[in-house]
């Protein structure tokens, strides 16, 4: 079994692929993948490994064009006590001076979930974070970085614990989300380290919507159906619109750079290739000067 809340039918193995601390799966009837910690005993907490899974998982579902929805979540529940977790970041148990330790002897320690945030947030497409359980540390910093959350009404929790372990998450983890909630309330869920149930956390404006449990994947799932009858281009550049004003430059770079993709598509701009191509002067007179 993947998940308990996972709908066989309705989903097929991606198997070019050998993961342990992941799953990785796409949707049968519509371009949707759906990618989810299997860590349930320890809360789904990821190490290195779970880490670089991630990363590999997400960055293959960023290439595949008529896949146009990404659903992150976590595998439940735990065989040791039922508790569900979306993720509850770092694992504590290898965490060494320098980082995150592998298993190997050797290598350095990491911090790379924060290459897997920008993964989350440069990504073409939307990422919906599915919410089964506990939201926790770094794993709260992912589900912020999303696009949409999704949370069960019954086990969904949202909890900041990094100041407790001594960690930070002065990026998205923080910035994001107090654009998402508010100066005051983000640095109330760091400062104080309360727990919120999903409807609160869907009241403070970090939580799209609250189904019940049985419900969450159904419902995600259906929201991937949506997004899929939208226009590619206009969902791509929306996304890296709602990003600009906040990631800077970077954020301008991906607008730009899209802009330059559609630009390369007119007629007007093939003219200006072709005529470098054959040696001659491009010619654009009949291409008007839109205002
Ligand atoms: C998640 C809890 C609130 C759940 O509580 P509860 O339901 O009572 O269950 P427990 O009995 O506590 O846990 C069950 C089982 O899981 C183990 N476990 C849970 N979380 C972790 C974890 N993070 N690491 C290792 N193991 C974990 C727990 O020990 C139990 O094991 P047993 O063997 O069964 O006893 C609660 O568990 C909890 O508070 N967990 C810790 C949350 C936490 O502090 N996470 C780390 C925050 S720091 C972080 O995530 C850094 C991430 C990062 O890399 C980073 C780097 C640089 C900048 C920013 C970041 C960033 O924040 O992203």
């Amino acid at each position: 079994m993947v998940s308990a809340l996972f709908d066989d039918d309705r989903w097929e193995a991606v198997d070019e692929f050998d993961f342990e601390d992941i799953t990785y799966h796409r949707a049968k009837q519509t371009g949707a993948v759906r990618i989810a910690f299997d860590r349930p005993a320890v809360r789904n907490a990821f190490r290195p490994p779970t880490v670089d899974e991630l990363y590999v998982a997400l960055d293959h579902a960023k290439r595949q064009t008529d896949v146009g929805c990404v659903l992150l979540t976590g595998n439940g529940p735990s065989p040791k006590d039922d508790g569900w977790a979306f993720c509850s970041g770092g694992d504590q148990t290898v965490r060494g001076p320098d980082g995150y330790q592998y298993d190997e002897e050797g290598k350095t320690g990491r911090l790379h979930i924060l290459e897997v945030q920008r993964l989350i947030r440069f990504m073409p497409k939307p990422v919906v974070c599915m919410v089964p359980g506990w939201a926790v540390g770094g794993g709260h910093s992912l589900h912020v970085v999303c696009d949409m959350t999704l949370a069960s009404e019954e086990h969904a929790k949202f909890l900041q614990t990094d100041p407790d372990v001594a960690s930070f998450d002065a990026g998205f983890g923080s910035a994001l989300l107090a654009q998402q909630i508010g100066q005051k309330k983000a640095r109330e869920v760091f400062f104080l380290g309360k727990t919120y149930d999903a409807d609160e956390a869907e009241e403070m404006g970090m939580v799209n919507e609250v189904v019940p449990h049985e419900e969450l994947e159904e419902v995600a799932l259906a929201w991937a159906e949506a997004i899929n009858t939208k226009s590619p281009t206009a969902i791509r550049m929306l996304k890296y619109a709602f990003n600009l004003a906040d990631d800077g430059m970077v954020g301008q770079q991906l607008f730009a750079g899209e802009a330059t993709r559609l630009g390369y598509m007119t007629e007007e701009a093939q003219e200006g290739r072709d005529a470098f191509v054959e040696g001659r002067e491009p010619d654009f007179s009949e291409f008007p000067w839109h205002y």
